[in-house]
């Protein structure tokens, strides 16, 4: 496969530090970082803002014709993908834990996916490209070159959210995260259209142990070669 074509998707449960590992493998190869978790946050967002009713799917599928997503690069490798969604900049609004449960509701109706991951194929066509989500391996870039699986435990998860929030100076509440991540995982590995799995061909990393560092260390002696 010529090199401009490569892609690399890094799927796995919430929390578990595809964000902040895609970015930086993103930028040891110079390659594009696509968060397609941003893209389900943002349809959440604006779902709840047009007060949809998510069990009317014609409704849906009306606002979903009036959605524009835009994604842009992070200033940092530290802060997260900006999000305008029809011209507004929504980069903060759609981080909140509350933002990520909805995410996770609306990212289990059927049209909802297949829009999204139009769009998502659509950046995949540029080559080099860094996928992160729940389905980038197995359902979004199926024949991508080079696949990761991260997991952690539960409670590591939680743990991670919970020091994240509180760098950020936000409130946290652990046992609210672990309930909330292990929702999330219930959400997202048991919905019927595209579950959270290990794609077959996908190099499961369990990073429960490792930091940072040492799991991107991994993806690059392989994506390098
Ligand atoms: N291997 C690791 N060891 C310790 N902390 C980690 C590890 N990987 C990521 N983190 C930290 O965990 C927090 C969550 O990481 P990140 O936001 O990248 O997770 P995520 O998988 O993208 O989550 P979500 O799917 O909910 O968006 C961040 O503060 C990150 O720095
Ligand atoms: N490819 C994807 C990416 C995300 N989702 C859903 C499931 C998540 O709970 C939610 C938020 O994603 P995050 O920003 O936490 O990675 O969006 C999905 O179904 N498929």
């Amino acid at each position: 496969m010529s090199e401009k074509l490569i892609i690399v998707t890094i799927d796995g449960p919430a929390g578990v530090g595809k964000s902040t590992v895609s970015k930086k493998v993103a930028a040891a190869t110079g390659f594009t970082y696509l968060d397609t978790g941003a893209m389900y946050r943002a349809v959440g967002l604006f779902f709840q803002e047009a007060s949809v009713d998510l069990d009317n799917i014609s409704q849906v599928r009306e606002k979903l014709d009036m959605i524009e997503i835009e994604l842009f690069p992070a200033t940092d490798e530290d802060s997260d993908v900006g999000v305008r969604l029809c011209g507004e900049d929504v980069s903060e609004a759609i981080r909140t834990p509350e933002m990520a449960m909805v995410a996770s509701k609306v990212s289990a109706i059927p049209v909802v996916r297949e829009v999204l991951t139009k769009i998502q194929r659509e950046y995949g066509t540029r080559g080099r490209i860094v996928a992160e989500g729940r389905d980038t391996g197995t359902v979004v870039f199926p024949l991508a070159a080079y696949k990761f699986f991260l997991d952690a435990e539960p409670r590591e998860r939680a743990e991670r959210r919970f020091r994240q929030l509180k760098a950020r100076g936000e409130e946290a509440d652990y046992q609210e995260l672990l309930r909330m991540t292990i929702e999330r995982d219930n959400n997202d590995r048991n919905r019927l259209v595209a579950p959270l799995k290990q794609a077959d061909d996908a190099v499961l990393i369990d990073t429960t142990a490792l930091d940072v560092e040492e799991v991107v260390k991994q993806i690059l002696a392989i994506v390098n070669g």
